[in-house]
C-alpha cells in the first residue's frame, strides 16, 4: 500500500524529515502522531505526491514516485484535509458535491447520469445524511459537511483514504458521528491513515500507530505496542497516563498517584 524508504527533506539549512521509514499493508488503518511541526503533513504530501523527498523513496500501491504519472496514482487516493471544504460552493445541494466524487470534480457542469446520482444517495445514507440530500451544502452543520467529504471520496472507490485532521473543530457529539461514520465503511481492502492530534480518535477500526518527533518516526507498529506512556512521553514532552477503555486510548495529563 504505502513503502516509504529513508525519507530525508532538506529545506536550507533545516532537514524536514530525518530517515523516515512506514510501511502500511492492504487493509491496515493507521494513525499518524505527533507535536506541531514534527512533519506529519510533509508525510502526507509525500504520500500524495505532491512534494518530494530529498533522498528516499515513496511506493504507493505499488508505485514508485518518479518513475510514474502520479496524477493516476492519485486517483486511487481519497483526501480529506482542512482546507477542502472551502473548495465547495455552498449553494450546491449536497448529493451534488457528493457525486462529482465519481469524476474528481468540483462542481458539476453536466447532466448527471442516473446511475451516479443513485450512487450518491447510497453513500449518502451510509453516513446518516441521506435526507439531506436536496440541501445546499451551506445549510448544513461543519460535521454534516465532514461526512458528505467522506461519501464524495467514498465515490471514487479510492484504494486509500487519507484523513488529515478531519475532526478538528468539531464537537463531542459531531466528532463521535464522524468517527462513527468512518468505522461504517466498508470498503474491502481500502487501507487508511489519519492524522490527528487526538489520541482518543483512534477508534476500535485503527490499527496501527506511527509516532513522529522532530522529523523522525520514533516509534510504529501496533497501536497498543506505540501507545504507551513512554512512547508518549518521549513524542510530546509532557508526563502522560494511557488508559483504554472499550478498545480505545484515552489520555490523562500527569501521572496517577501512586
Ligand atoms: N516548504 C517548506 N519550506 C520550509 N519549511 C517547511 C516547508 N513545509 C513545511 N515546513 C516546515 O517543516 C516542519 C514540518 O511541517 P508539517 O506541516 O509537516 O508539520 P505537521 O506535523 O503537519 O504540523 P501540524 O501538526 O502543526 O500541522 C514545520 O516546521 C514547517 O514549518
Amino acid at each position: 500500500m504505502i513503502e516509504l524508504h529513508n525519507l530525508t527533506l532538506r529545506r536550507g539549512e533545516r532537514e524536514i524529515l530525518r530517515g523516515v521509514d512506514l510501511s502500511v499493508k492492504p487493509g491496515e488503518h493507521w494513525t499518524l502522531l505527533g507535536r506541531n511541526g514534527c512533519g506529519k503533513t510533509t508525510v502526507l504530501e509525500m504520500i500524495t505526491g505532491y512534494m518530494f523527498p530529498t533522498t528516499g523513496t515513496v511506493d504507493v500501491l505499488g508505485n514508485r514516485y518518479g518513475q510514474v504519472d502520479v496524477r493516476e496514482v492519485r486517483k486511487k487516493i481519497g483526501y480529506i484535509g482542512a482546507s477542502l471544504i472551502e473548495k465547495f460552493t455552498l449553494r450546491d445541494p449536497v448529493w451534488e458535491i457528493v457525486a462529482g466524487g465519481a469524476f474528481a470534480f468540483l462542481r458539476m457542469y453536466e447532466e448527471v447520469p442516473v446511475e451516479v446520482r443513485e450512487k450518491a444517495y447510497d453513500e449518502l445514507a451510509k453516513v446518516g445524511l441521506r435526507a439531506f440530500a436536496e440541501q445546499p451544502f451551506g445549510t448544513l452543520s461543519q460535521g454534516e459537511r465532514k461526512k458528505v467529504l467522506l461519501a464524495r471520496t467514498i465515490m471514487a472507490s479510492p484504494e486509500l483514504l487519507i484523513l488529515d485532521e478531519p475532526c478538528a473543530g468539531l464537537d463531542l457529539y459531531e466528532r463521535e458521528r464522524f468517527l462513527d461514520s468512518l468505522a461504517g465503511l466498508s470498503v474491502n481492502n481500502m487501507s487508511m491513515l489519519y492524522v490527528t492530534h487526538h489520541i482518543e480518535e483512534i477508534i476500535p477500526l485503527f490499527t496501527h500507530v506511527a509516532l513522529m518527533s522532530q522529523g523522525r518516526i520514533v516509534a510504529s507498529g501496533m497501536k497498543r505496542e506505540v501507545l504507551t506512556s513512554e512512547w508518549l512521553e518521549a513524542a510530546y514532552d509532557v508526563p502522560i497516563t494511557v488508559e483504554w477503555r472499550r478498545d480505545r486510548p484515552w489520555i490523562q495529563v500527569g501521572k496517577e498517584e501512586e
